[in-house]
């Protein structure tokens, strides 16, 4: 069964499912790492064809992923395609959380389309739209806002039991 890290940009979804899958020995995929390697860079994906079918490719690739017995770091925007909340329903899905004012010098040099004008501001406003989103798909949530990615991991694997 897979492990599934959902949450705001800048929470921490990539690097700690790098880790957690290094700990658990289970394979490792960034759906957003899927979505370059096939349609190359996403701030293109946003500016040559729009957020409407970033998200259907990036649907795509989460469906795909979703299938995997991995450690699967979904996009923080995943989460807005029903199909994919209805695919959540029953695997441990955790919700990683972080405060506007820990997540500003994580965003700093980002790449993130949904943030190139307006920065926290934008940030803070997405993720009031998604909260109950998150809120309703996780099974586990954490603030990573001032905890190590290393103390994250253990709680991950604590409160699953360390498999998958
Ligand atoms: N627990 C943490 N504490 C401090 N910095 C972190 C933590 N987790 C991630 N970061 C840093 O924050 C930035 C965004 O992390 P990333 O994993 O890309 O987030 P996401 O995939 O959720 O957008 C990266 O520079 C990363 O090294
Ligand atoms: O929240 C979003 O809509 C997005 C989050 C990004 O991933 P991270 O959450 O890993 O930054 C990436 O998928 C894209 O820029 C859109
Ligand atoms: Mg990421």
């Amino acid at each position: 069964m897979p492990i599934v890290l959902v949450g705001p940009m800048g929470a921490g979804k990539s690097r700690v499912g790098h880790r957690l899958a290094e700990s658990v020995g289970a394979p490792f995929i960034d759906t957003d790492l899927r979505i370059i390697e096939r349609y190359g860079p996403i701030e293109e994906i946003f500016e040559r064809e729009g957020e409407e079918y970033f998200r259907i490719v990036e649907r795509e690739v989460v469906a795909e992923a979703l299938r995997e017995e991995a450690v699967i770091s979904l996009g923080g925007g995943a989460v807005l395609h029903a199909d994919t909340r209805d695919d959540l329903a029953g695997l441990p899905v955790v919700w990683l959380k972080v405060s506007a004012s820990a997540v500003a010098p994580r965003l700093v040099g980002g790449n993130r389309p949904l943030l190139a004008d307006g920065g926290i501001e934008r940030w803070s406003a997405i993720l009031a739209q998604r909260r109950p989103v998150y809120e309703a798909v996780a099974k586990y949530s954490i603030d990573t806002s001032r905890r190590s990615v290393a103390r994250i991991v253990d709680d991950i694997t604590g409160h699953f039991g360390g498999t998958r």
